[in-house]
């Protein structure tokens, strides 16, 4: 399998506290890897690390064998690295059909360029269309953006973020603030990216986390205390300890 990201004992301090403490992980292409641990163990100081918001201390990051870690976010970017908020600037007055539009054309501008401007147009539309079929939108495609619920809005998000068609997506909490009934509807959702789309996915919804991903790396205090496959990650009596210890939270 070909590796899409790999960090490299990636640290990041703030102040005397150590939030990322020599991290490794490996992403191959179509995995979906998930980053569990207790609240406060690093994990969304890690993807930002990943996708370039904040900058490494130290370590490497390497997108596609290409090391980024020196590189400003719209860089990493624009090389493949996407992360949902960030990509993803829904337009209220919009459509969501029209939002899904841009967030095709920002990727197509050249992949239709032999194409008749008509049917370069047509091609797009049935992309933008089977994008939001996947995320359970379609009969939405006419709605201006503005009156989407939070639900609906997080899931036009995810279609532009998967319309972009990144090398990697970073998703942090994509369950959070919305109800069981959503959440399990993103589960499916995520499913049917599996094998697509190269995911890493910050989640605190266990259930969903172990019924999506291929592999977890686990951090707690800013280190990995594991990596492996959902079974694997479950039977480890390091994670257990950390999931069980003084009123664990996550
Ligand atoms: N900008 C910052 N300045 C100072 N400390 C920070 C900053 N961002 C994060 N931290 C600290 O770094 C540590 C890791 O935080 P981080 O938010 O990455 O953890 P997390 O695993 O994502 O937690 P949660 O599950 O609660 O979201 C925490 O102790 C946090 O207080």
């Amino acid at each position: 399998m070909r590796t899409v990201l790999e960090a490299r004992g990636v640290c990041k301090s703030f102040g005397g506290l150590s939030a990322v403490d020599g991290v490794d992980m490996t992403v191959g292409e179509g995995e979906l890897h998930a980053i569990i641990g207790p609240n406060g163990a690093g994990k969304t100081t890690f993807l930002s690390l990943l996708s370039g918001e904040l900058r490494a201390d130290r370590g490497q990051i390497r997108l596609l064998g290409e090391d980024v870690a020196g590189l400003a976010m719209h860089e990493r970017a624009r090389r493949g690295l996407a992360r949902t908020f960030q990509v993803t600037s829904v337009f209220e007055d919009l459509s969501v059909l029209d939002n899904m539009l841009l967030a095709a054309q920002a990727r197509e501008r050249h992949a239709y360029r032999f194409w008749t401007p008509a049917a370069a147009d047509l091609a797009l539309r049935d992309e933008a269309l089977a994008g939001l079929r996947d995320v359970g939108l379609a009969e939405r495609a006419a709605a201006a953006a503005a009156i989407l619920s939070h639900g609906e809005r997080r899931a036009l998000e995810l279609a532009m973020a998967v319309a972009a068609r990144p090398a990697i997506l970073l998703l942090d909490e994509p369950m959070a603030g919305i109800g069981t009934k959503e959440a399990g509807q993103v589960v499916e959702r995520l499913r049917g990216f599996k094998g697509r789309l190269t995911i890493v996915l910050i989640e605190h919804d266990m259930n969903a986390v172990f019924a999506l991903a291929d592999r977890i790396t686990v951090l707690a205090q800013g280190r990995a205390i594991a990596c492996g496959a959902p079974a694997a990650i479950s039977a480890d009596p390091a994670v257990q300890s950390v999931y069980l210890g003084d009123g664990a939270e996550y």
